[in-house]
């Protein structure tokens, strides 16, 4: 079996960033986990209960529109409450990290409960404030009308909710190091993390 690296941390913390650059420096497949939860969310809003959105999760549910947008986001945050529904997710997670070749996981539960072994472990973390600042150029472009204060209330009520949970609640591993990007650009982050990756020895 291959390298598995677990990225988790709050909202918009450049988990995705992060995990992206690792896969392709170190040659990994890179799952984005949030995308399942939201694809999930998006179903929900269409209707659906979300258990069985869950457990019928189909490779084109991660197409949908509006995934990326806060609508889905908040969904996302208040189906992964579901325990239900995170175990329906577990198999898929799984397999993907167990992939020969190797993965870049993140998410909120990926160094506590999908791959709780996984030799890296880094906890990505911002202050909400600049976490919100950087989101709202993501969600601006994309063509979402939003604005600061609603992207930080955003941010501020999955990241309560997701660390209230109490199934697989968002939390850094006791072996996870722990990267805040507050005050580094991206080229910093992202050479800190492949630091953190070679010194592990991978
Ligand atoms: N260290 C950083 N400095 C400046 N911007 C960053 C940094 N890390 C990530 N970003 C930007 O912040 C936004 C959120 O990052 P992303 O990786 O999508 O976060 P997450 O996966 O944790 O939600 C993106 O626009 C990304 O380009
Ligand atoms: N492994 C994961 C990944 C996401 N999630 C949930 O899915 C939501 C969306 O995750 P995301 O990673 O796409 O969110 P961002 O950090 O990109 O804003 C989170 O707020 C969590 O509620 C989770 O519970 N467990």
């Amino acid at each position: 079996m291959g390298l598995t690296i677990a990225i988790d941390g709050p909202a918009a913390s450049g988990k995705g960033t992060i995990g992206r650059a690792l896969a392709a420096h170190f040659g990994l497949g890179y799952l984005d986990t949030g995308l399942l939860y939201r694809a999930v969310g998006r179903r929900m809003l269409d209707g659906e209960d979300p258990i069985e959105a869950a457990q019928s999760l189909r490779a084109e549910d991660l197409e949908a529109d509006g995934l990326r947008g806060p609508e889905a986001a908040q969904a996302a945050s208040k189906v992964a409450a579901i325990p239900e529904v995170r175990a329906a997710l577990v198999d898929f997670q799984r397999a993907f990290a167990a992939r020969e070749g190797g993965a870049v996981l993140d998410g909120r539960d990926i160094g506590t409960v999908i791959c709780p072994e996984a030799p890296v472990k880094i906890f990505v973390t911002a202050d909400a404030e600049v976490r919100a600042e950087r989101r709202l150029r993501d969600l601006v472009a994309g063509g979402h009308a939003v604005t600061l204060d609603e992207v930080l209330e955003d941010i501020r009520a999955r990241d309560a909710r997701d660390a209230g949970r109490s199934d697989a609640p968002m939390r850094a591993a006791e072996d996870a190091v722990r990267l805040d990007t507050t005050r580094i650009g991206i080229d910093e982050a992202v050479a800190a993390a492949v630091a953190l990756v070679e010194r592990a020895g991978a």
